[in-house]
């Protein structure tokens, strides 16, 4: 079974799992590793755009941004998303793959603005869409924008590509007695509170009947086995 089962997705690319081993900050295998997988179901013909997060910048900064205004700390995040993006793009570029970034926020001498028609063109052309700056505004999160912008470009699927494995019964990192969902219901998920993605973007893609699917970006080969239909992480459905 060699056939992709999606024809278009999109993929939230943890910015915490970007450091890697690292404290903070980008680590180069880390990124080309991930690169290597999106470039092996590009290959497939998947119609690709991705939401990256920032939370590996953020925590180079936090012990700084103690005690900052919300709302200040969280444009500061989504800054960090656009590095992230920046970087994922080159990384793409060193490969042969093709991707645009698209900002959130008007920062047009770095990348050029979000505009969904053109979203919508590069990805008919076979391109690479990267969001940066998430939804644009504070107290949302990456998972939000990918819930909407998801919703926007008509993905079949949210992929988000996170540091566990699926969604628990409880945080597998807290709670070792924590058991796997191979699926879940949104209206579960909310319902007992499971925090891997947060309830805005849970509550966005129910209202829209966007599935999603959880699964691990360390895994080697896990993004491939979800785009083919494989078992493989949580599917949080309707
Ligand atoms: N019920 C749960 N199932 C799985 N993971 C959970 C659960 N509750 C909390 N988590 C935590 O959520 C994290 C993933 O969410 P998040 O911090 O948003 O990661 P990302 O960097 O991918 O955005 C996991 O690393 C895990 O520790
Ligand atoms: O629409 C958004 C998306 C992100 N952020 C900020 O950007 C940070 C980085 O995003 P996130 O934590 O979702 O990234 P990840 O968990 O994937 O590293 C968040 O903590 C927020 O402070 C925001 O304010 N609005």
């Amino acid at each position: 079974m060699t056939k992709p089962v999606y024809k278009r997705v999109l993929l939230k690319l943890s910015g915490e799992a970007l450091m890697g081993d690292d404290a903070y900050g980008i680590n180069r295998a880390t990124i080309e590793r991930m690169v290597a997988d999106v470039a092996e179901v590009a290959k497939l013909g998947v119609e690709l755009a991705i939401v990256i997060g920032g939370g590996n910048i953020f925590r180079g900064v936090a012990p700084g941004a103690q005690g900052m205004d919300r709302a200040t700390a969280d444009y500061m995040g989504m800054l960090a998303t656009v590095m992230n993006s920046l970087a994922l793009a080159d990384a793409m570029r060193q490969v042969g793959i093709i991707a645009r970034v698209m900002s959130a926020i008007s920062i047009e001498q770095v990348v050029e603005p979000y505009v969904r028609p053109k979203a919508l063109q590069y990805l008919e052309e076979g391109k690479i869409v990267i969001f940066a700056a998430g939804t644009g505004n504070p107290f949302f999160t990456t998972d939000t924008a990918a819930a909407l912008r998801g919703s926007e470009i008509g993905a079949q699927i949210v992929l988000k590509a996170t540091k566990v494995d699926g969604v628990y019964s409880a945080d597998p990192n807290k709670d070792p007695l924590a058991t796997r969902y191979s699926t879940i219901t949104f209206d579960e998920a909310i319902s007992k509170h499971l925090q891997v993605m947060d309830a805005t973007a849970f509550a966005l893609c129910r209202d829209q009947k966007l599935p999603i699917k959880v699964f691990s970006i360390v895994k080697p080969g896990a993004l491939k086995r979800v785009i083919l239909g494989e078992d493989e992480g949580t599917l949080v459905h309707v």
